[in-house]
């Protein structure tokens, strides 16, 4: 039985669905559906890590012409954040492709601004040039009175306001262990997405985290899921076993952990200033893993620890 199969029997829910649900109009992406019915094509493509410039609205031209490549070659979804600091590459990319802003998934993610999170959304939709977003994500649970004005458990009361609003289509966490998704259990609207660091060398960002997620109806999203491919990572448990399946598959080692993602029902989501990585990171129809092989690569990424945000000292 495939592992989507098992993850909907599972679930019920996190179903990798196929092509052109809402119309995204690529023939490259494919989607993942929310308990919502709503669609997230997949993968995702970031403005974070090499691009990072909080509190900087110029617009870093190199930003806009990675993002504008990757929609031209049929990315369509597209991952920010307030701290980044890049939703103004997004907008001007997103007007530059030409491609209808209905058919593009936006992410974008608040802190530290969550003291007021209706400001600081009406901030990044203009910054953005944009009237919604997609997918509304509070960045970390590192949220209380004292640092932030504002308690965790209010600032998701305002998020689930600005989602009945429209302004945000989706609402969600990141970096959220166990214990604080419990403490937004009660609240009338659910998490929908908990982002947080996955790659075969970090299945668990915290103990139990995809389990409890997938078990909840919560979709999982991974950031850095190419980690094991990174020099500081390399020459591990996992290159023998990606390297056999890629040779079978006529794939490359990014494309095998990348779709080893997706078969765990988790999307990733990858950043690349470069078109044949990120045409490569997009290719990932055409083949399935086996349950074994899976499995295979669940056994090698749990034999060595990977991990490249927050500190172990710091862990969410
Ligand atoms: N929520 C959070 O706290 C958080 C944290 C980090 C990143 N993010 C988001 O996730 C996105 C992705 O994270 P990431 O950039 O760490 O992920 P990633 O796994 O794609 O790592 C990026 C690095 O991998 C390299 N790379 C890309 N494709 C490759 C390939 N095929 N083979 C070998 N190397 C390849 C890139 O050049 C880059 O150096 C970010 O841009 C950001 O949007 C979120
Ligand atoms: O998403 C990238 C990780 C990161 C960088 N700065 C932050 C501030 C708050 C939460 C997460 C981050």
């Amino acid at each position: 039985m495939s592992i989507f199969r098992r993850l909907n029997i599972l679930s019920g829910q996190l179903t990798p669905s196929s092509i052109r649900s809402r119309g995204y109009g690529s023939s490259a992406a494919m989607t993942f559906t929310l308990p919502s019915g709503a669609t997230i094509p997949v993968p995702g493509f970031g403005t974070g890590t090499k691009w990072y410039k909080p509190g900087d609205p110029s617009i870093d031209r190199r930003v806009v012409d990675a993002i504008v490549s990757a929609l031209k070659l049929g990315y369509r979804h597209i991952d920010g954040a307030e701290v980044y600091g890049t939703e103004g590459e997004i907008g001007v990319a997103i007007k530059e492709s030409g491609i209808p802003r209905d058919q593009i998934f936006v992410t974008s993610k608040i802190l530290p601004k969550i003291g007021n999170p209706r400001a600081a959304l009406e901030e990044t939709l203009k910054l953005s040039q944009l009237d919604y977003l997609d997918l509304y994500l509070i960045h970390a649970p590192f949220v209380d009175e004292k640092s932030h004005g504002i308690s965790l458990e209010k600032a998701w009361e305002v998020l689930s306001e600005l989602k009945s609003e429209g302004k945000v289509r989706e609402i969600g966490v990141s970096n959220f262990a166990i214990a604080d998704l419990e403490r937004l259990k009660g609240s009338k609207e659910k998490v929908a997405v908990n982002q947080i660091e996955f790659n075969p060398y970090l299945q668990n960002q915290t103990p139990g985290i995809v389990e409890y997620c997938q078990a909840n109806g919560i979709l999982v999203e991974a950031y850095t899921p190419l980690g094991p491919l990174f020099p500081a990572a390399k020459g591990g448990p996992l290159d023998p076993v990606v390297h056999k399946l890629a040779t079978k598959y006529g794939r490359d080692a990014g494309q095998i952990i990348l779709k080893w993602t997706i078969q765990r029902g988790i999307i990733p989501i990858t950043t690349s200033a470069k078109e044949e990585r990120q045409k490569s990171n997009l290719d990932l129809n055409g083949f399935e893993l086996t349950a074994e092989e899976v499995k295979e690569i669940d056994e090698a990424g749990s034999q060595k620890h990977f991990r490249s945000y927050w500190t172990d000292k710091y862990i969410p």
